[in-house]
């Protein structure tokens, strides 16, 4: 990240204003960050409204940060800005602008935070509303470093603020579901249809998904928001899902860990659940597994992959169906159950053991999904987190066993804005208390 900030445009000293605590706190600029476990998410509101006053008044430092920021969509070696997330022309408070979602690796904060230094934003006083571990935990580096008020915010308050906010400004665009249409009518031949369904669905038979989908699928394949699934051997048309009387749901935020929620009201909701497996569990061991350093690699690598080289099926176990308790042969028993075989483990490509690892963190995020839903009696899974990011494969799954084990009646939602909720929660708070403030000058 640093030599590119670094070779970015002349600052003069000159122009630099003092800090100056009194001033309203509504000034640019704003942002919201989430630093969390893996990633720190920024999200930052280019004002598009600014007085001639208010850019004068802006001085330099923080021009260079605005243009800076709008003028690239990547940062040094490791930021990216998410071009197509943001949301262009929008009104937050008072003001109209656009909204842009930035990421960095947080082991990169540090070095964030040294850059800052060096390009001299010590001289500027403003104000950011942090959320995420990373919020309480380079605390002291920040307020060491830079003289910024950074107000700490708790990440599952922001994370529901920001679904609601969102929601809210982007409207129809946010929230989605799939139609699943099935190709055909599942039989008994061992397909790699019901892999994903072990866990979820063991206290259902097959056949239930020919009545559980929906039919409604009408888009084509030159469609970009139809496609067919090769795991479940379905169509999925992705629908825009109206967010409003939504409640109450259950949130499942797949970070680098998991946690569950369940979601009254914006202000009413608890921590019903959580999972150490996540998505820092499935970098963690395709890196180990497949020797790939990135994300995106592991992704591509699980998609072509086939777990069944890995797991252990209960038609490995029992030659076939264990019927008494209605468990097909082709689920999985035992996850990774093969590779303790010499053979099995030269024949298991990269690929499948990345599509095994995807498939195993899969399974255990829809069993806790699913028995929260159950539990707290919730029609809507929402799933959310950068895990989901590029991650179509994972949706799918996710969506088509919701749809199984409840037989059509819990529907899987996901958002347009994965793992940048936190960030927003803190910019909507942002904005909301400097409102506040502002009124009791
Ligand atoms: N470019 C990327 N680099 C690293 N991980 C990525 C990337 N893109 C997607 N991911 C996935 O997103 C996960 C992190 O998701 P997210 O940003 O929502 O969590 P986090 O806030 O860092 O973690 P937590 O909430 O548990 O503190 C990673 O574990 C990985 O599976
Ligand atoms: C610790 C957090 C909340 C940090 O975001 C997250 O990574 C998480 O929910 N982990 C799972 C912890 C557990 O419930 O086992």
């Amino acid at each position: 990240m640093s030599q590119e900030f670094e070779s970015d445009s002349n600052v003069s000293n000159e122009s630099l204003r003092p800090p100056d605590k009194l001033k309203p706190k509504k000034d640019f600029p704003w942002f919201g960050i989430d630093v969390g476990g893996t990633l720190v998410k920024l999200v930052y509101f280019e004002p598009l409204d600014l007085s001639k006053e208010e850019e004068t008044k802006e001085g330099d430092i923080l021009r260079t940060i605005r243009h800076y920021l709008v003028g690239n969509t990547a940062y040094g070696d490791t930021g990216v800005r998410d071009v197509d997330l943001e949301i262009k022309s929008t009104r937050i408070g008072d003001r109209l602008g656009n909204l842009h979602f930035i990421r960095f690796p947080t082991n990169q904060m540090e070095n964030f935070i040294d850059l800052c230094v060096k390009r001299k934003f010590y001289q500027l006083c403003f104000q950011v509303y942090a959320t995420g571990g990373g919020a309480f935990k380079f605390e002291s580096v920040v307020s060491q470093n830079l003289n910024l008020n950074w107000v700490k915010c708790d990440e599952l308050d922001m994370l529901i603020q920001g679904v609601e906010f969102l929601n809210k400004i982007n409207n129809q665009n946010e929230c989605y579901h799939f139609n699943i249409e099935a190709k055909r009518v599942l039989d008994k031949s061992p397909t790699n249809s019901m892999h994903f369904d072990s866990v979820l669905s063991s206290s259902c038979n097959s056949e239930s998904l020919s009545t559980s989908v929906s039919s409604s699928a009408s888009g084509t394949s030159s469609d970009p928001d139809y496609t067919t699934c090769p795991l479940t051997k379905c169509n999925f048309t992705k629908q825009s899902h109206a967010f409003k009387n939504t409640y109450p749901y259950i949130l499942v935020n797949i970070g680098s860990g998991v946690s569950v929620l369940l979601v009254r009201s914006e202000n009413d909701y608890k921590r019903v659940s959580g999972s150490s497996i996540g998505g820092g569990t499935f970098l963690g061991l395709c890196c180990l597994l497949t020797g790939c350093n990135t994300y995106e690699e592991a992704i591509d690598l699980a998609t072509k992959g086939d777990s069944t080289k890995v797991d252990k099926l209960v038609r490995d176990i029992y030659g076939g169906d264990y019927s008494k308790f209605s468990l097909p042969g082709d689920i999985v028993a035992s996850s990774f159950g093969n590779m303790n075989i010499g053979e099995k483990r030269q024949e298991a490509t990269r690929e499948d053991l990345a599509r095994a690892t995807l498939q195993t963190i899969l399974n255990n995020v829809g069993l806790i999904a699913r028995d929260c839903a159950k539990n707290y009696k919730c029609e809507r899974v929402m799933f959310v987190g950068t895990f989901l990011r590029l991650n179509g494969l994972s949706k799918h799954l996710l969506a088509y066993a919701t749809n199984y084990w409840s037989k059509g009646t819990i529907k899987a939602l996901f958002l347009e804005h994965e793992g940048y909720f936190g960030a927003i929660g803190c910019l909507k708070n942002f904005v909301n208390r400097t409102e506040m403030d502002e009124q009791n000058l």
